[in-house]
């Protein structure tokens, strides 16, 4: 049986997926997740390669929409919006949803101007707004100490962890609801990634975030929820605290014991 925290009616639901499935041709990569993603948690996911994480990480921004004959059936709500519907802005829905990926992809302008591309692409132009926002997404970001100095130096010239810092500023300027991270840390050093977990646990006081990693240690620091997904299914899914310690299906035993992956 699949635990879902459909039963607690207390809980803030941020995202939900009703019977979601997805196809690459006639390949099912989803079938029939059910799934309730807290607000201002972050819920991890975590499966051996190939079991479908990065797949549902992206029906949640309608990024695999990009993907030529893909198919998702079922529903996805974000909030009561129901986003898989055809009719979804998606452009509206990108706002709401921001996205970070393994490899950090600043744009090859200046720091500067990577956080105030989406605040700039939505119309908006004054200097001091935009300044504003910069910095206050830099300090958000963990980055702004490192980098105030030089706001027009390339982000390019940042490090690697400094990198995705900046883009998790540039998604906090368009002011996001829910940020998923699609192995954010999988390219950055030990120290790196330490700064970056911790910056991850301060921001779900303001966001709700999904997580995939094959990190599990990564997966028992920073999450609150962890859903064990295999071959297109989840398996389980609960706290992230029984997940790892009481562990109720096998399969998710022996994955998180590194016995297969
Ligand atoms: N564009 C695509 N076209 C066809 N099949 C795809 C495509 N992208 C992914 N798949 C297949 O869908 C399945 C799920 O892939 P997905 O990337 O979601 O897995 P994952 O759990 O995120 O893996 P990893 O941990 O290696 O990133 C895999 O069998 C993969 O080969």
């Amino acid at each position: 049986m699949v635990l879902t925290l459909h039963q607690q009616h207390n809980k803030d639901i941020a995202i939900k997926a009703e019977n979601l499935q997805f196809y690459y041709g006639t390949f099912q990569a989803l079938k029939n997740i059910q799934l309730e993603i807290e607000k201002n948690k972050i819920t991890a996911l975590i499966g051996p390669s190939g079991c479908g994480k990065s797949t549902f990480l992206r029906t949640i921004n309608r990024m695999n929409d990009f993907i030529p004959e893909s198919r998702t059936e079922g529903k996805i709500y974000l909030h009561n919006l129901e986003i898989t519907n055809p009719n979804v802005d998606v452009v509206d829905l990108r706002k709401k949803v921001g996205m970070v990926f393994q490899q950090a992809n600043p744009f090859p302008v200046s720091i500067y101007d990577n956080v105030a591309y989406g605040p700039r692409i939505h119309g908006r132009k004054d200097k001091a707004f935009l300044n504003q926002t910069v910095e206050s997404c830099l300090r958000s970001a963990a980055l702004w100490e490192e980098v105030k100095d030089d706001l027009h130096a390339p982000a390019t010239s940042l490090s690697g962890g400094q990198q995705q810092r900046l883009v998790i500023a540039r998604v906090l300027a368009i002011q996001p609801d829910v940020i998923l991270m699609d192995e954010p840390t999988s390219a950055l050093d030990p120290i790196s990634t330490k700064k970056l977990e911790s910056l991850i646990l301060k921001l779900k006081e303001k966001f709700t975030i999904v997580i995939v990693t094959h990190n599990m240690q990564q997966a028992a620091r920073i999450s609150d929820q962890t859903a064990f997904f295999l071959n297109g299914e989840i398996v389980e899914y609960g706290t992230t605290q029984s997940i790892f310690s009481n562990p109720r299906h096998e399969k998710t035993k022996q994955y998180i014991m590194g016995e297969f992956g």
